[in-house]
């Protein structure tokens, strides 16, 4: 499913680079370069009393199909802001998770909290892109970034003055992620309990690669979660932030379904 996804994406890309090649991202990169203020996720985490939340935008997924094709991108932020959110994460990708670019900007105009956009990043195209969408963080997921390919885009990542999210699910990435180099308050680490792959969910992942990751770096758990039990567990394991999708856009209050998994409520 995974190499799918990156199959479709690179077709996709292709496709917007053939109608706006990168001279023109970066022409255009330059004039807005001066109206560009990057939102520190170190610092939203700070402010956080209890355990901080990406909370995500999405409307659906490939492992369930449709979870909420009506959502409205601004709506659901607000609801989140409120709800005292630490930073929102935006799915821009189409087929698979019906998202948009223009989802990510209508968020980020609306709330004062960073922005994470949640794609398949496999091309430094969609880095320029990011940066001009005006994301703060943006994913990079081990898994979809065989060989070199993890080191080029984090070095470009990082000289756009991107803050990276970076997705590991096993050892071997781990170790390819930590060999990289990182700076704690611009990289973090994410760990997927879901298994690309398989679609399964297991909290065994965050509970087995936690302790391989240096105490320095921000440790975020990623994916499944949904009750405040799961919440205490994780903090237990010295996780910082959870990253939570479906259970908040299904929810009938997202802004309440938060506090209440966190125990803000
Ligand atoms: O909806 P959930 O189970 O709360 O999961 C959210 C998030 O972790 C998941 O959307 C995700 C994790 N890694 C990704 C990579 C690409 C797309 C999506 C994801």
């Amino acid at each position: 499913m995974l190499d799918q996804i990156v199959a479709h994406t690179r077709r996709r890309v292709a496709a917007a680079e053939a109608a706006k090649p990168l001279h023109q991202l970066m022409k255009a990169l330059e004039d807005q370069s001066s109206a560009f203020f990057p939102r520190s996720l170190p610092q939203a985490f700070g402010q956080q009393a209890a355990m901080a939340v990406i909370a995500e935008i999405k409307r659906a997924s490939p492992s369930k199909g449709p979870l909420n094709m009506t959502l409205d991108p601004k709506e659901q932020a607000d609801w989140y802001e409120q709800a005292g959110v630490a930073v929102i994460s935006v799915l821009t990708e189409p087929e698979h998770f019906k998202g948009s670019n223009e989802d990510l900007v209508q968020v980020r105009c609306c709330v004062k909290c960073p922005v994470l956009r949640k794609d398949f990043l496999v091309t430094p195209y969609q880095l320029y892109e990011s940066r001009l969408l005006q994301a703060d963080v943006v994913l990079l997921i081990a898994a979809a970034l065989p060989g070199d390919q993890l080191a080029a885009m984090h070095r470009q990542a990082a000289a756009l003055g991107l803050q990276c999210l970076m997705e590991i699910h096993t050892r071997e990435e781990v170790e390819r992620v930590l060999a990289l180099p990182l700076q704690r308050e611009r990289d973090f680490i994410g760990i997927n309990n879901r298994n690309l792959k398989t679609f399964q969910t297991s909290l065994e992942t965050t509970r087995q690669l936690r302790p391989l990751i240096p105490g320095e770096f921000i440790c975020i758990s990623e994916s499944g979660i949904s009750t405040p039990d799961t919440v205490a567990e994780l903090k237990e394991m010295n996780i910082q932030g959870i990253l939570v999708g479906e259970a908040l856009v299904t929810a009938a209050d997202p802004g309440n379904a938060l506090k209440l998994l966190v125990g803000t409520g």
